[in-house]
């Protein structure tokens, strides 16, 4: 086991926002969040992040609770990428990307020929080397989007978790990152609103209503044309590609 859920809940205001989700996500696998607006995904994000703390239940990594682990120890295991990275400082590119490197060293220890390495391949596998250069602030919304998951890769992390990576990107960076993510040795949790790149490049599938779990199982099985209606309330076809066996979704016009 990687990272679980154990019975989670998390309280903001009146009620639950996250509420009492049990999930485990097994090693090197992907698994794709889904759910409607504002039914609980990026606050579960950042409860299995460790950076927000359960109202009840607990998260563990390798059976361990987070809050049992050493905060850098953590760090270096755990990458995320938010949704509004966003920051006033004039930093370039290369400064957010070794960021990463931060959990890494040593309060007197220099920059290291690994932290380099880990750096420059973090900046090609994420395709901004070009960008190196530049101030964060003038970079568009799916380079600076790049920009984050080159530091979280950085990071070398052992668990991704990725709050809507793709949601600025075209069509061709979506398909990469995606592709990226899924072939790295790590253990990713991944917000999603696209169906169809869930479909596509996730082993699993979670769904969350009002914070509550409705569905977790291999994508196929669970991406039905009965949950997207329910869930959604959108009429779809599902059909599954001959070739891969992966299913894909069309959707219907109301009526
Ligand atoms: N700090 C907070 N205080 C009060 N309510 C909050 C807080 N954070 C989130 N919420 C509420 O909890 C619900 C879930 O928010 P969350 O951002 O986790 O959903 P989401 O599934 O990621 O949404 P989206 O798909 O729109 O990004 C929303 O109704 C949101 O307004």
């Amino acid at each position: 086991m990687s990272l679980n859920a154990h019975g989670v809940s998390w309280h903001a205001g009146a009620g639950p926002v996250v509420d009492g989700v049990t999930l485990d996500v097994e090693p090197g696998q992907t698994l794709g969040l889904l759910g409607p607006n504002g039914s609980g995904k990026s606050s579960l994000l950042r409860l299995l992040a460790g950076v927000r703390r359960t109202s009840s239940g607990v998260v563990r990594l390798d059976e361990r609770p987070l809050s049992a682990w050493p905060s850098r120890t953590l760090a270096r295991r755990l990458a995320t990428m938010g949704q509004h990275a966003q920051t006033d400082v004039d930093v370039t590119v290369a400064d957010v990307v070794a960021l990463g490197r931060v959990p890494h060293q040593g309060a007197w220890r220099p920059t290291s020929a690994a932290d380099r390495a880990a750096v420059d391949a973090a900046c090609a596998a994420a395709g901004i080397g070009h960008l190196r250069g530049r101030t964060w602030r003038t970079l568009s919304g799916g380079e600076q989007q790049r920009t984050q998951l080159a530091r979280a890769l950085a990071q070398e992390p052992t668990e991704l978790l990725l709050d809507e990576p793709t949601n600025h990107l075209d069509i061709s960076h979506q398909l990469e990152l995606l592709a990226l993510v899924r072939a790295l040795p790590v253990t990713t949790v991944v917000a999603l609103h696209d169906l169809n790149l869930a479909a596509q490049f996730c082993d699993s599938v979670a769904v969350l209503v009002e914070g509550r779990l409705r569905a977790h199982g291999p994508t196929t099985s669970v991406l039905t044309e009965a949950l997207i209606a329910e869930v959604y309330d959108v009429r779809s076809v599902v059909g599954h590609d001959p070739a891969t066996g992966r299913p894909w979704v069309r959707f219907l016009p109301p009526g």
